[in-house]
């Protein structure tokens, strides 16, 4: 994505932005607890709950007022304009030094904010072709969230520089939070002068699905299309459960840090530490732990995380408690990573996108609601002593929030798995004591034959085999498997020459058992060198055509005897049956349309041979349906996609064999 210059621009603007945004969130958290340390921790409580809430104020009163409003204006000035503003407005904070105008300009910040992002969003959306849409989302959720920890970093650092530069020039440090509410404000200034210089073309009319929806419609449309499965359920559940919990720990995270003798880079630390957890997570969250499913792996990460800060509420040490919320921020991470990838397989097309919009919105307000929440349920608990002989432990609010919110993780975490769990042969404590022993928890029933899995794609011509084969192996691959794509006729030196003749027009007049036989002999080579050693070794296959085209072709189309092409074959293979056929079924005569090539000898039989065929293919799948997955190949690509992918996912190997990713998944298909 960040190839495309424009779109680099307006990417490094929203990640300055997002930088500037986390750090003056730390900054007035930090300022506020600073401003009323002398109150006591109930208004220091109150004080950030107040920071917090006032930001997240804004976004759910005004959205829609400011989407409707945004429309109307130039969007290269509006993203300039408001970023400009935010960043003046965190400027004037440490300037004014009060507790008053540090709330009132927080929240003008969050009101001009609205008005940046629909610019932001409308203008990538036309600066990104809507196929690369999603990688486009994903490259500004890594900007949005990857910002935090780095924010974290620079805060800790300016912390201490501010204290020191105090006292040389007073402006730049009456508290410890001044010098890092300057750099906030000065980063959205270059953020603005790098989101001036993005070419944003004319505004095109995006329909709903571009994400152009307010905030609460977004939400209402969610609770409405998600969670229609149990899985779906499950997972949102879990993930936003997730969410929750950070909000939690970054509401209560400043008192806390306090309490164990540290400042602001104790503050910091915790915070970057729970942001690092999480990027960690998301990056590898997938492959953590191998020999457990994903399904179970994503209750047991938030499981995990549970624990950590139910760990981290009741011993009270700085070091001790930055290590154990990065556990539970590399849990939550985690559950995120494997709760995007199931649920992108799961939900059917339509209400996908609705569902991520929803998860990615309700996500934000999630986090800064229970931030708002947080303070005050830690003012309600206040602090405690308790004496247990001589020894005194000391319990804060704070503790008790991290401890609530433990607990919140860990009901969900069960609540979830109960929802998301298909694997109920197998106990969750049978499956984690082998793969700690190393060993798999459930015999594989494909090693009496063979450990890999056999796909092929049929269908007439032009059907679309091709471009779902390559769809299904670059997905494949980017789970971690080894895949190897092949076809027929014509994958091995011996097959080349055999479909140079088979498809060579000049050939007329061969005789329909020769041309049977010249396939069978095309597949018994393909077999022996290229789809058995791979399945041997674990690998996953992908072939495009297989027997079922030459009991279509030549069976239903030349009208040969079904069950002599089957023995013929049966004997050219070993009797290899493929685990899935997936028939790519297309009204005869589209397909050559679609090809734009000159007709080779098959293709260019008349309509009733190519018609014939269709039939033969349809009646194959009707006799096993278990074995076939028949689709419109008229829908869209990526609606044949999906659906590939959702039939698919039950017949991999969960978890990712361990030696897949090792083996190359490139494997030259001719072989000497
Ligand atoms: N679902 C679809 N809708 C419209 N066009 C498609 C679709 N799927 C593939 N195409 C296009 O149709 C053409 C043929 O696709 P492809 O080569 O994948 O078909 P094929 O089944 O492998 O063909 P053949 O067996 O004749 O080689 C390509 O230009 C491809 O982009
Ligand atoms: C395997 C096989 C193929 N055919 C026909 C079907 C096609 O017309 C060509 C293969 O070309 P393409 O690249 O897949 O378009 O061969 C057949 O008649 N019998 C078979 O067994």
């Amino acid at each position: 994505m960040l190839s495309s210059r424009p779109f680099r621009r307006l990417w490094t603007s929203l990640a300055l932005s997002s930088l500037g945004d986390w750090l003056s969130l730390l900054a007035l958290v930090s300022l506020a607890a600073i401003l009323t340390q002398d109150s006591g921790p109930t208004a220091q409580y109150f004080a950030i709950s107040g920071v917090i809430a006032l930001k997240l104020l804004p976004a759910v009163l005004l959205s829609p007022v400011a989407d409707a409003l945004t429309d109307r204006l130039d969007r290269r000035l509006t993203m300039a304009v408001a970023t400009v503003v935010r960043g003046l407005l965190y400027l004037s904070i440490p300037l004014v030094g009060r507790l008053d105008w540090l709330l009132i300009a927080n929240f003008l910040a969050e009101c001009v904010a609205l008005f940046w992002g629909p610019a932001k969003d409308s203008a990538a959306a036309d600066l990104v072709p809507q196929d690369k849409r999603r990688q486009a989302d994903r490259a500004g959720l890594l900007a949005a969230y990857g910002s935090a920890p780095v924010a974290a970093l620079l805060f800790a650092v300016l912390s201490a520089l501010s204290l020191t530069l105090g006292g040389l020039l007073p402006v730049l440090g009456a508290t410890a939070a001044d010098l890092a509410l300057y750099a906030g404000g000065v980063t959205f200034l270059v953020a603005a002068s790098v989101v001036w210089g993005v070419p944003v073309p004319e505004r095109t009319d995006h329909d709903e699905e571009d994400g152009q929806r307010s905030l609460p419609r977004v939400l209402w449309d969610g609770v409405r299309f998600s969670g229609t499965t149990p899985l779906a359920r499950g997972l949102l559940l879990g993930m936003l459960g997730a969410f929750a919990a950070a909000g939690m720990v970054v509401g209560v995270a400043r008192v806390l840090v306090a309490g164990l003798g540290a400042g602001n880079a104790g503050f910091a630390v915790v915070f970057g530490a729970l942001f690092a957890g999480a990027l960690v997570g998301l990056a590898t969250g997938h492959r953590l732990v191998r020999r457990i499913s994903r399904r179970r792996l994503f209750g047991l990460a938030l499981g995990t995380s549970g624990i950590a800060l139910l760990v981290a509420g009741l011993v009270p040490d700085l070091v001790l408690t930055a290590v154990l919320v990065a556990v539970a921020g590399l849990g939550a991470g985690a559950a995120w990573r494997i709760g995007l990838t199931l649920l992108g397989d799961e939900l059917e097309e339509d209400i996908r996108s609705r569902t991520f919009a929803f998860l990615y919105a309700a996500a934000g307000v999630k986090l800064l609601a229970a931030a708002v929440v947080a303070p005050l349920l830690a003012a309600l608990i206040g602090s405690h002593t308790l004496a247990v002989g001589t020894l005194a432990y000391d319990f804060r609010g704070a503790d008790g929030v991290l401890l609530i919110a433990a607990v919140v993780l860990l009901v969900v975490a069960f609540v979830a798995q109960r929802q998301v769990d298909d694997e109920r042969d197998v106990s969750l404590l049978a499956e984690v004591t082998a793969a700690l022993r190393g060993a798999p928890a459930r015999p594989d029933p494909a090693l009496t034959t063979h450990r890999g899995l056999f796909l092929v794609l049929e269908g007439g011509e032009g059907a679309g085999k091709s471009t779902q084969t390559r769809q299904l192996a670059i997905w494949l691959r980017e789970e971690g498997f080894d895949v190897l794509t092949t076809r027929e006729p014509g994958a091995t030196k011996v097959g080349m020459r055999l479909r140079a003749l088979l498809l060579d027009k000049e050939n007329t007049g061969m005789s329909p058992r020769a041309e049977a036989l010249l396939y069978a002999a095309d597949r018994a080579e393909h077999v022996d060198s290229v789809i058995r050693p791979a399945l041997e070794r674990g690998a996953i296959v992908i072939s495009d055509r297989y027997v079922d085209s030459t009991l279509a072709y030549q069976g239903a189309g030349r009208e040969l005897v079904g069950d002599e092409i089957k023995a013929l074959n049966g004997w050219a293979t070993g009797e290899l049956v493929p685990d899935l056929t997936i028939l790519l079924d297309l009204p005869v005569g589209q397909g050559m349309q679609r090809h734009g090539r000159p007709a080779d000898r098959l293709e260019a039989e008349p309509d009733e041979f190519h018609e014939r065929v269709r039939k033969g293919f349809s009646a194959l799948a009707e006799r096993e349906p278990e074995r076939y997955l028949v689709l419109d190949a008229q829908d869209a690509q990526a609606t044949i996609t999906r659906a590939i992918r959702r039939r698919v996912r039950p017949l991999l190997p969960d978890p990712v064999p361990g030696d897949a990713e090792e083996i190359t998944g490139m494997i030259p298909i001719i072989r000497d």
